[in-house]
């Protein structure tokens, strides 16, 4: 699992880890394993140019006595201090290492700029003087110190100019900019130094392999399809007969027992020449609503919340989503959706991700799953899970609607609401990443490749 804190938890631990610890020990882990990640990066030290923007706070002294360790491996480094405030025993040290202190002398070009200007206790917009130095060395690759200055940390929203990194090398946790768009897409590559500290429940998480693996309801040896879980979908429209159709290829992953399909007559019988191992109305362990419903959806919603089972909410039935509040549901909003939900706007959804995913899994009462880059999964009382899982390629008609399937799918196999859209966000991202190989794909090859990738974890 990759964990990610509050500036505040940060802070209590390093906190409780430094009074432990000789003074100055922390900084130089941190420093060690930066000058480190700046040495794989530009594949060794010696001859190679290295800027470093220097704030007045401990991360500038991060980025100096990383600086300091770059310079004896053969690196020229140059500190650029914004401030007559910078960290003093950092300089000493980069002096001390050959390094130069002063303003970078303009006709030099750089392999890389190490951003130190501010780290967690950065308050964006970053004063001019910083945003002003950035702007100086567009079009270097940089490696953020801690976090892309200018980003703000707690939220992963963006304020005025902030670094773009190639390379973001963290300390102790992941932050949850570092997980949390539209901060997230600035951090480059991230990388994460252990500095030894003791951290509690994380605000923010992000599924790895292994943990899915663990989350993946598995059939035993006595498996039978009924106790597996039905899967029943309700979608699709004479308009938009494809909508159901991606729908039941997300639901016929194989991780449920079965899967009924209950819609318009038309409909139902180009589900079933597709997919002949689907099967019509009956009991269900869990429903997926919405896409492609039209001015069905309401009613698709209402028969399936009589059910009294748990449900995926998804496109046109999120109009109706107050008829699900409180209940075990899983609503799957894109940012369009999730702003009209909110009465926001789209904008304010994308700058804003995760205020608005709290937002609405607090006032729905129920499991939240943001699409997105980096879907969000948000639930009260519960750590949002990020998924990191996906590729751009995924961003595709009909996605959602297969997404919806497949998380229906682990509902009505047993999953929680939190972890059956988190593992099914993660599953679908990883899915779309195998089958794109770095290519285009279509909504139907993710669903096509959830077995393969399912496979791949040895749950
Ligand atoms: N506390 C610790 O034990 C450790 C901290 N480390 C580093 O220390 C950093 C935190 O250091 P600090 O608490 O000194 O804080 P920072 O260095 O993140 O920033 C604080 C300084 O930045 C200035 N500043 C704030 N907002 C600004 C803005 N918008 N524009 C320009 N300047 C601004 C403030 O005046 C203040 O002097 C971490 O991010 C990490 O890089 C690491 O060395 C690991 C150990
Ligand atoms: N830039 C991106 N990178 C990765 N995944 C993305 C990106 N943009 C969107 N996605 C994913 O693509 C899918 C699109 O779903 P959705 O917006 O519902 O489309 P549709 O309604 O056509 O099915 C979602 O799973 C979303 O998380
Ligand atoms: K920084």
């Amino acid at each position: 699992m990759i964990r990610a804190h509050t500036v505040e938890q940060v802070r209590e631990a390093e906190a409780t880890l430094l009074a432990q610890l000789p003074e100055g020990a922390l900084m130089q882990r941190a420093a060690y394993g930066l000058a480190h990640a700046v040495l794989d990066l530009l594949g060794g030290g010696y001859g190679r140019r290295v800027l470093l923007l220097v704030g007045s706070g401990d991360n500038g002294g991060d980025a100096l006595y990383a600086g300091a360790v770059l310079a004896r491996r053969g690196a020229y480094v140059e500190a650029w201090l914004l401030s007559d405030r910078a960290h003093a025993a950092g300089v000493a040290a980069l002096r001390r290492a050959g390094g130069r202190v002063g303003p970078p002398q303009p006709s030099r070009s750089w392999d890389v700029v190490l951003d130190g200007i501010v780290g967690i206790g950065g308050r964006p917009p970053l004063r001019d003087d910083a945003a002003a130095a950035l702007e100086a060395v567009a079009g270097v690759p940089v490696v953020a110190v801690d976090i892309p200055s200018g980003v703000d940390v707690d939220t992963g929203e963006l304020a005025g100019p902030h670094v773009s990194a190639a390379v973001t090398v963290t300390f102790g946790t992941h932050k949850i900019a570092h997980l949390v768009d539209p901060a997230a897409a600035e951090c480059g590559v991230v990388h994460l130094v252990d500095i030894g500290l003791d951290l509690p429940e994380p605000a923010l998480e992000a599924l790895q392999p292994a943990d899915v693996a663990a989350l993946l309801p598995v059939p035993g040896g006595q498996a039978q399809k009924y106790a597996r879980g039905v899967v029943g979908v309700r979608a699709g429209s004479a308009a938009y007969p494809g909508a159901a159709l991606l729908s039941v290829a997300g639901a016929a992953s194989g991780l449920a027992g079965m899967v009924r399909f209950v819609g318009d007559p038309t409909v139902q019988d180009r589900v079933r020449a597709a997919f002949p191992e689907v099967v019509g109305d009956g009991r269900v362990q869990a429903w997926v609503v919405g896409s492609g419903s039209d001015d069905s959806a309401e009613d698709a919603l209402r028969a399936a919340v009589d059910d009294d089972v748990p449900l995926v909410v998804d496109a046109d039935a999120l109009a109706f989503a107050d008829l699900a509040s409180g209940r075990p549901a899983v609503l799957t909003p894109h940012a369009g959706e999730l702003a009209a939900m909110l009465g926001a706007d789209r904008a304010a959804v994308e700058a804003r991700p995760l205020h608005h995913v709290r937002e609405a899994a607090d006032r729905y009462a129920a499991t939240v799953l943001l699409k997105g880059r980096h879907t969000l999964v948000a639930e009260r009382d519960r750590p949002v899970r990020a998924t990191t899982s996906g590729t751009p390629w995924l961003a595709t008609a009909g996605a959602g609607d297969v997404l919806g399937g497949l998380v229906g799918a682990l509902l009505a196999a047993g999953l929680a609401p939190y972890d059956a859209a988190s593992v099914g966000s993660w599953l679908h991202g990883a899915a779309a990443t195998f089958a794109s190989r770095g290519g285009p794909i279509v909504a139907g090859d993710v669903a096509r490749a959830l077995p393969v990738v399912t496979a791949a974890l040895h749950p």
